[in-house]
């Protein structure tokens, strides 16, 4: 999709922020953990919507980590606001406050208050939530405020909406927390694998599914299989999009949206999902050495479906342990190009969510792709 970049504050920002990263790290001398000499640093003050488990390790993965990423890239990341459902507060030392949280304010004044340069949002990805995170969305944007972000439904449904806003404002929409955790398919799909002509994506993106699959194979029933999960920040509280297909299905369209410039909101979806049923064919499946998956495939900008598979042991994606996820371009003359691991948790989401923060200070991008 050709378009117009336009240089406004993220991309002739972010040009500059790049510079002035090479220019830290050249200049900085690393004593005892800090950076000092004449060490120039981007400061990036985030405004984070969501605490829940996904909101949570975003907030102890910066608190944990900013000073590593100060020295190393000369970005200095800071979570400066954090909004609920209904309160919104500011981080003690990093970490959620004890006390009671004050009733949300419009957004658009804490962005500007705070100075924000990255919405990070990490809100259930649920038609309930639907509404209030696509518009927070273009808040952020019009406020010339890059966006993370882990949650999916806003960019299912609104997804040309959300890259003409980005363009228009030179922001970019940073997605990788929604297309796989920290699995960096979205990465590859949205710039590295360019120029390679990838002709079709195949995988298992969901880690519940792999996760799930493996139980019953091992003879677990289908809930105890997904309250183990549920346990492990796998599965989403309602599980129905894990189990459905329509999880694995959505990081398919998305992974479209950024290789082919899909038509992500209006892209077929057929699925198979996994049932009680499903336990006898997983378990005929082993017995037979191999392993049964969930794999969704998109080998048209046009459609996704996602079927069970009896994958051989030994293959990428029969040799996956959920919660790790794989995904595996097909790039025609450069071959079959697979990624795999960056298992699906809380922990997983938030590192994406860290990595797409920093990308915003350091790699220049507007708009969605
Ligand atoms: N867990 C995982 O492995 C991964 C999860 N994700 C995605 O990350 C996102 C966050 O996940 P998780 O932390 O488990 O989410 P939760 O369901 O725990 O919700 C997180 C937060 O969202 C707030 N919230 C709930 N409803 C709304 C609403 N209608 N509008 C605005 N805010 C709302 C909650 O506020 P309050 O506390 O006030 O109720 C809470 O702070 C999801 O979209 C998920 O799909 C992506 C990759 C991996
Ligand atoms: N429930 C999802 C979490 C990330 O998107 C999964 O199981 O992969």
């Amino acid at each position: 999709m050709p378009r117009a970049r336009r240089a406004v504050r993220g991309a002739a920002g972010a040009g500059a922020s790049a510079r002035a990263a090479g220019l830290a790290r050249r200049c900085g001398r690393r004593r005892a953990g800090r950076v000092v000499g004449c060490a120039r640093v981007i400061d990036v003050p985030v405004v984070l919507a969501g605490a829940g488990p996904v909101g949570r390790a975003y907030l102890d993965l910066v608190a944990a980590r900013s000073r590593r990423w100060r020295a190393r890239y000369g970005v200095n990341v800071r979570v400066s606001a954090v909004r609920g459902r209904r309160g919104q507060a500011v981080p003690e030392g990093g970490s959620l406050p004890h006390g009671s949280w004050s009733p949300l304010t419009d957004l658009a004044a804490v962005l500007r208050e705070h100075r924000a340069r990255v919405f990070v949002q990490a809100v259930p990805s649920s038609a309930e939530a639907l509404p209030r995170a696509a518009a927070e969305l273009h808040t952020a944007l019009e406020q010339g405020v890059h966006v993370a972000t882990a949650t999916k439904t806003p960019l299912l449904t609104a997804w040309h909406d959300l890259d003409r806003a980005a363009t228009d404002a030179g922001c970019a929409v940073r997605i990788s927390g929604a297309t796989g955790a920290a699995l960096p398919a979205g990465d590859l799909a949205r710039s590295v694998l360019r120029g390679f002509d990838v002709e079709a994506v195949e995988g298992c993106p969901n880690g519940t599914a792999t996760f799930v699959l493996d139980r019953l194979a091992d003879g677990i029933e289908l809930p105890e299989a997904i309250a183990a999960a549920q346990r492990l920040g796998i599965a989403e509280a309602d599980p129905t999009a894990d189990l459905s297909g329509d999880d694995a299905a959505t990081k398919l369209r998305l992974l479209a949206g950024l290789l082919w410039a899909a038509d992500v909101p209006s892209m077929r979806v057929s699925a198979s999902p996994i049932t009680e049923a499903t336990a006898e064919e997983a378990r005929s499946a082993a017995a037979r050495g191999r392993r049964l998956r969930h794999v969704a495939v998109a080998d048209s900008p046009e459609s996704v479906r996602v079927d069970l598979r009896a994958e051989a042991a030994t293959s990428p994606l029969g040799g996956l342990e959920g919660p790790d996820k794989a995904v595996t371009f097909h790039c025609g003359d450069a071959g079959a190009i697979t990624v795999r691991g960056g298992r699906s948790s809380p922990h997983g989401a938030a590192l994406a969510l860290a990595k797409d923060t920093l990308a915003t200070a350091l790699d220049p991008a507007v708009g969605l792709r």
